[in-house]
Parts: structure tokens; sequence; C-alpha cells
């Protein structure tokens, strides 16, 4: 890949309440440098609120502007999400490429991104959040769909036809959501076969770089996968962006899928949360979380918060989870140790990854529950399911569909909580 030198300088804005605010600046700095941008200072201005022409203050804007020039850089990079009205003053002022975290996070999506589907999703966002800042942006396309290599300042044609370029970005945003569409609907398939072949899913879900990847890899190698199949682990900011599912065999013959997902970061803005809603999606359809933490990382509340959140923004909630404390051995904790739903543990410690399985097992094999489901007439492979697989108490047909009194395993109840009669919920 072809390396532009990029130099930035990092702009951040403390407001009152912001108590993370020196961490966000800290990660800020490693998301350039996962961008392959290097940091020539950063500059930031205690505010109690944002000003609304140029989100720092006039004086502020004069510093940058003297920093950026004595340093040799070509970048200024907001913490903060910007308007496009307080990009396009601050690159008048400045005379130079202002972008902000979220364009930042976009561009190494847009690089990482290796699977259509997730591809997909990075165009998407990009796109949408291009169209209306498009006025104000110096290389207006410079970020455009799958643009990877290349440098974050210089990709791209300038500001020249700008109605032109609208109606283009529209199209392509139309023909993007249609292809996103059949790729989403070959998922939903292959994710109907699985319910049939009663396979459960475990999801890996977490902050980036908490070891989700690891975890997968260690199990794995537990079982004598081949290294083929093993996913990409790595001590940098979203090193896994494309959802992988593996296969994980138990000693007695039974199997549960696990799913490695992109992980978190804070300050993601809404929308970039729902563009990966479909790759997430294989969460949201989990029987368990595990929701990994790097728990030797100082700021580690806050991570577990931001994931908590970003889920609960997706929709992702009601499924049982676990708390998997991650990197005990930095930490200097006792691993591998259980106490209710939480788990300390090193990934690289295989005595402890057996220990986790053993843990996750007993989770969704486990339990058994007695439930009424109701069952909508066109679910005839629910109902064969239930016949096959739980203990059927009693049938019975409604106007609604098939109410059936059952004992079943804990993780078919959350595989089919959506039928469960009202009086369940
Ligand atoms: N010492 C130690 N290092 C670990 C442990 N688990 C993971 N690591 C390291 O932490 C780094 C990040 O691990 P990954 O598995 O790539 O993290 P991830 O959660 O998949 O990160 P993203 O894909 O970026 O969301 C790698 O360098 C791992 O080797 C652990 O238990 N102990
Ligand atoms: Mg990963």
């Amino acid at each position: 890949m072809e390396e532009t030198l990029e130099r930035a300088v990092l702009v951040g804005v403390h407001l009152d309440d912001d108590e993370q605010f020196n961490y966000s600046m800290e990660e800020l700095a490693n998301l350039a440098e996962a961008c392959g941008v290097e940091v020539s200072g950063i500059v930031t201005q205690n505010l109690e609120r944002p000003n609304p022409s140029h989100y720092i203050g006039s004086g502020k804007v004069k510093e940058i502007l003297m920093f950026h020039d004595e340093t040799d850089s070509n970048l200024v990079i907001f913490n903060d999400e910007l308007s496009p009205s307080q990009i396009r003053n601050l690159e008048t002022e400045l005379d130079t490429k202002v972008i902000d975290r979220t364009m930042l996070i976009l561009d190494i999506f847009a690089r990482r991104a290796k699977t259509r589907e997730a591809q997909l999703q990075v165009e998407l966002a990009q796109l949408q959040y291009m169209l209306p800042r498009l006025v104000g942006l110096r290389a207006s396309l410079s970020r455009q769909a799958g643009s990877t290599g290349g440098g974050v300042a210089t990709r791209g044609p300038g500001e020249t036809k700008l109605e032109l370029d609208r109606r283009r970005i529209e199209d392509q945003i139309a023909r993007l959501r249609r292809e996103l569409d059949s790729v989403k609907s070959h998922r939903e398939t292959q994710r109907k076969r699985r319910v049939k072949r009663d396979v459960p899913v475990v999801s890996l879900v977490g902050y980036t770089n908490a070891g989700k990847s690891t975890i997968m890899n260690s199990m794995l190698a537990g079982i004598g996968d081949g290294a083929g199949r093993h996913v990409l682990e790595r001590d940098m900011l979203f090193a896994t962006l494309d959802t992988s599912v593996r296969n994980i065999h138990l000693q007695d013959n039974r199997e549960f899928l696990l799913t490695d997902t992109v992980g978190f970061v804070g300050k993601l803005p809404h929308h970039l949360v729902k563009a990966f809603r479909s790759t997430l999606e294989e969460a949201a359809d989990a029987d368990l979380l595990l929701h990994v933490v790097d728990v030797s990382h100082p700021e580690h509340r806050y991570m577990m918060d931001v994931t908590e959140d970003t889920l609960a923004d997706i929709g992702i909630e009601g499924i049982p989870e676990v708390h998997v404390y991650n990197k005990s051995d930095l930490a200097g904790l006792e691993h591998p140790r259980k106490q209710g739903n939480s788990i300390w543990i090193s990934a690289k410690d295989a005595g402890d990854i057996r220990t986790l399985t053993e843990m996750i097992a007993a989770k969704i094999f486990g339990d058994y529950v007695r439930v009424r489901l109701l069952i909508p007439f066109d679910r005839g492979d629910v109902v064969s399911y239930l016949n096959e697989h739980a203990d059927v108490k009693d049938t019975e047909y409604t106007e609604a569909g098939t109410l059936m009194d059952v004992e079943i395993r804990e993780a078919d109840r959350n595989r089919f909580r959506e039928f469960l009669a009202p009086s369940e919920e």
C-alpha cells in the first residue's frame, strides 16, 4: 500500500462534564496511528459548550493555524463530530483539510473491511456522512466508496461540479442499499439453516482490542482446528471488522457456533452504529453473549459502559451475558476465577480457555425451562423442531397460531423468544 505522509494536529474540546477527556484524546491519537497518520501535536481547549461557528474559540483557531504551519502539518483532526458549516469555516480559516473523529473511524473501517457486506456498509456510511458536508469538504469525494490506500488528505477531486457530485452520491447510496439488501437476504438464509441445525450461537462482543479474536483463536487451538481458520488478532484498534463464525466442538459431541464481531469505541456516532447493525445481527441472534473486557486497561469501566450502550443502541437486549475479564495476566489478577456471571481469564492460557468453554457449555446446554410459545401457522419448522427437541406438555390450536406448553433448553427459549406467549414476557 502506498503511504502518503500525513501529519495531523489533533484538536480536543474539554467540555465540563467529560470525565473521559484525556483518555479519548489518547484514543484519538491511536486511531490516527491506525490510519497511518503521524500526530504532530495536540491542541485542547476547556469550554462550557462548543462554539457554533468554529466549534472552538477564534483565538484557538489562530493558535492551531500557527502550530499547523510550524510543524509542517497537512491535516487537522477534531475529537468530536463537526457540523458541515463548522468544517467549512475551519477549512477556510486554517487553509487545510479538516476531518473529525467519525471520518477517521470511517477511513479505518474502509481500509479494513474484507467481506462484501462490510465493504458495502462502510461505503454507505461514508456516503451518508459525506452528503450534507459536501459543500465544506476540501476533497469532496476523497473518502468515497472503498477508497482504501493512499492518504486521508490527498485523495479525490476538488469541490467542482457540486450538484453533479450530490446526485451521483445519491444514486450510489440507492445502489449500495439494494446490493446490501441482497447480501443480507443471503445471510438470512444461512441463519435460518442454522436454526434448523440446532446449533446454539455464542457471540464475542466488546470494546476494540479487548481480546475477542484472541479468545476465539485459543478456543480453536484447543480443539485442534487448522490454523487456516484462525482470525486476525493484533494490538491495534479495529483489527476485526468482519464477522467470523466458527464451529466449536466439545468432547461430548455437542457443538456451538462462536462469532467474532467488530469492536466498539467511544463516541461512535449513532448512524455509524446503525451501519453495522447487519454485521452485528449475528450477535443479535445469539443465545449467549460473551462481553469481553480488557481488565488491565485503566478505563475498562468506561469501555464496558460504551459496549452496553452500543448494544442497546442497536437493539441487542435481553440476551444472557457473561462478563469475560480478559488479560487478567497483565492486570496481575488471579485467573481463572469464576463468580456468578463473571469470569477472569487470560486468553493466552489454555487452561483458562478450557474453564471458559465449560462455563459456556453449562450456560447453553445446562438449564431447562418451562414456557408457553405461540407459533404462527407459517412457522411449521419451529413446531416440528419443538416436537423433536423439546418435552411438549400440551399443544393447542388457536386463531393466532399453535400454542405449545413445552420444557426446553434455556438456549432454545432465547432463540424462540419472539414466540413467547404474551403471559411469558
Ligand atoms: N497479555 C495478554 N494479551 C492479550 C490477551 N488477550 C489478547 N491479548 C492481546 O491483545 C491484543 C488485541 O487482541 P485482539 O484479540 O486482536 O482484540 P479484539 O478484541 O479482537 O480487537 P478488535 O478486533 O480490534 O476489536 C493482541 O495483541 C493480543 O495478543 C491476554 O489475555 N493477555
Ligand atoms: Mg478482533
